[in-house]
């Protein structure tokens, strides 16, 4: 008898989306791509590759799309959800009715919700009624242009249940992408979130014509309010200093195929918000989830200064002047 292929519904075929697929592929898994544009699926079929986002980059053969949920979704192991945090749950609505009951659900979304403060993989539980055991989030420094490349990169997978979190190991870990597993699913949320606004700040230093000395102190205080929320929030420290905290927030911070810190170098040359959204085509979620991050920071008590200089920045409630001036005038601490 023939064994079964493990199959992936991958939603959607953006930027990520198409490299989580590609890798899951490439792993072994039948991998079916939604796209919303019939003219996305329709090439990925016809060309194996996907025009809008990575035009140079042959898929495997069993990477498909459709432009249709249910069909996408019908016998799927895996749902890997890859959308602009902030359209999770009204997407979800549309699609929960499709979803198995066995089929695990992997995020890959780097947003906090605004209004909830839910993590994605807290949106999902709420907005399908799917158990958090069958919820897994993959996450870490994963610039997908250098994986769509075939270039190495590593990932962490957690979920409550190790169990699942092996299985989704198993079905993306390829000579290219190592995957790693872990139970912290707060952790990986929290530093794949808030290292976006971070990467905004270090855009933005960078923007101004500040040093390496400046960006590389934004990169560590980050690190330490990052850690401060999401250990407040129940994440282990150790997460914080693992691929999905620090390893992210280096590689966000330092290169220019980051959106967040491009859009951070765009106001730092002094273009407004309007200007900066108008030259930005994919998603950059660092410029949402900054307000729901602060807004958890005042519920919980935890000092988030670069967060709260980014997001008044981003809603031109100081030049960037004021900005830099306000934070390095801040009555002195010990570091921690
Ligand atoms: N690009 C990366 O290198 C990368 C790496 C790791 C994690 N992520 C995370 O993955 C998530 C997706 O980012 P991306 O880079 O793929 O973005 P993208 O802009 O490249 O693609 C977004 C996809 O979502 C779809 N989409 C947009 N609005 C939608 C809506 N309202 N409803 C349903 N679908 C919608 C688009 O059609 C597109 O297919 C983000 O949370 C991001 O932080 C991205
Ligand atoms: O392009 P960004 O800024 O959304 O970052 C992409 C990934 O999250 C890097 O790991």
């Amino acid at each position: 008898m023939t064994q079964r292929h493990t199959r992936a519904a991958v939603f959607s075929a953006g930027s990520w989306g198409t490299a989580v697929g590609k890798i899951m592929a490439d792993a072994g898994t039948n991998v079916i791509m939604h796209a919303r544009r019939g003219k996305i699926a329709d090439a990925i079929n016809a060309t194996h590759r996907n025009p809008g986002y990575f035009p140079d980059v042959e898929l495997p053969p069993t990477v498909t799309a459709t432009t249709d949920p249910a069909a996408a979704l019908e016998g799927a192991d895996f749902l890997v959800l890859s959308i602009p945090a902030q359209s999770l749950r009204a997407s979800l609505t549309a699609w929960a009715p499709h979803i198995g009951p066995h089929t695990v659900i992997v995020s890959l979304m780097k947003g906090i919700e605004i209004g909830s403060g839910l993590r994605a993989s807290q949106v999902i539980t709420e907005a399908t009624g799917i158990a958090a055991d069958r919820v897994a989030v993959l996450s870490g420094p994963n610039l997908a242009r250098e994986i769509m490349g075939g270039q190495p990169a590593a990932a962490t997978i957690a979920c409550p249940d190790e169990d699942v979190a092996h299985r989704v190991q198993r079905a993306c870990h390829t000579t290219y992408f190592r995957p790693y597993t872990s139970t912290d699913v707060a952790g990986c949320e929290f530093g794949g979130a808030v290292k976006n606004v971070i990467a905004l700040a270090v855009g933005i230093a960078s923007g101004m014509g500040l040093g390496h000395n400046a960006q590389s102190m934004l990169i560590t205080r980050g690190l330490a309010e990052t850690t401060r929320l999401a250990t407040a929030l129940g994440a282990h420290p150790a997460t914080l200093a693992g691929l999905a905290g620090l390893g992210d927030l280096v590689a966000t911070c330092s290169s220019p195929l980051s959106r967040n810190r491009t859009f951070g170098t765009h106001i730092g040359q002094g273009l407004t918000m309007a200007e900066a959204t108008a030259a930005t085509r994919q998603t950059t979620e660092g410029v949402k989830s900054a307000k729901a991050i602060l807004a958890l920071a005042g519920i919980h008590g935890v000092e988030m200064p670069l967060t709260e200089i980014v997001s008044d920045l981003l809603h031109e409630k100081v030049t960037l002047d004021q900005a830099a001036a306000a934070l390095m005038q801040r009555p002195p601490k010990p570091e921690r």
